[in-house]
């Protein structure tokens, strides 16, 4: 089958990723169009080798998606606990901090990463950013009173050099757009953000937000995909106060 070379890396990281995967483990499986490549190789190995694990899936459509591939799945409640999550990003930094969310699933994703002892991301050349922020930050919010939150969410960013950014409530066919868990969300156009966790922490308490878009600390490192088919490995080598400080990754060729 050819595919597109924006699909070539997607895949090569999928698979890459999914090297990690071994028999008997408890997988948290992501949401995207690089997720959607996890799950067919990982069905694909599933049917060929009888690779024997159990997902737990970040959103109703990566659910139906494991469903009709004969992916084997169970709640978190089952399981409690996660080997592993792999999923795709909207965005990482040389920190290997992340923005997710352009599909409305960051909610589920960050509960099903935060319970996995390990998490890789997914993602293309394309999601290689030196300062989150260009991709417009979701933050889902509960519908009750959301103006107010939104007020709120402004008021936060005062003092943070994002010049004014534009908050826009996501819509779905002319209607308010709707996640999984039947909120809102607002997609806040930020421009480079200076200080990311100094950003997560203010919307981390604000009433009316649900969760945000913002990854900080969790990957454990980046399966990056390239146009040609190959993938390399960027891991963590050191935790650093320092958002701006770029030196942080090595690429081993997988
Ligand atoms: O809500 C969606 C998720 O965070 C996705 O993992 C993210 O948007 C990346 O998706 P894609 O692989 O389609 O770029």
């Amino acid at each position: 089958m050819s595919i597109s070379p924006a699909d070539a890396a997607k895949r090569a990281a999928a698979a890459l990723a999914l090297e990690s995967v071994e028999g008997g483990m408890r997988l948290g499986i992501g949401t995207g169009s690089t997720a959607v490549w996890l799950v067919r190789l990982l069905a694909e190995r599933i049917s060929a080798t009888g690779l024997d694990v159990v997902c737990v899936p970040t959103s109703e459509a990566t659910a139906a998606l494991a469903r009709e591939l004969g992916v084997p799945l169970a709640t978190l409640d089952e399981l409690g606990a996660l080997d592993l999550a792999i999923d795709g990003a909207d965005e990482f930094d040389p920190r290997l901090d992340l923005i997710k969310g352009g599909g409305g699933a960051h909610f589920r994703e960050k509960i099903v990463a935060a319970a996995a002892a390990r998490f890789i991301v997914i993602a293309d050349e394309g999601k290689r950013v030196p300062r989150l922020g260009a991709f417009p930050l979701p933050v889902e919010v509960v519908r009750f009173g959301w103006p107010a939150t939104e007020a709120a969410i402004r008021r936060a960013l005062e003092g943070l050099d994002l010049g004014g950014a534009p908050i826009r409530l996501r819509e779905r066919d002319g209607a308010p757009a709707l996640t999984d868990e039947g909120n809102y969300i607002l997609d806040l156009a930020l421009g480079a953000i200076p200080d990311a966790p100094a950003l997560a922490r203010r919307l981390d308490s604000i009433t009316g937000v649900v969760e945000h878009g913002l990854f900080i600390g969790m990957a454990d490192c980046v399966a990056l995909g390239r146009a040609d088919g190959t993938a390399g490995m960027l891991r963590r080598l050191a935790a650093t106060p320092d958002p701006r400080e770029i030196d942080l990754m090595r690429d081993e060729d997988a």
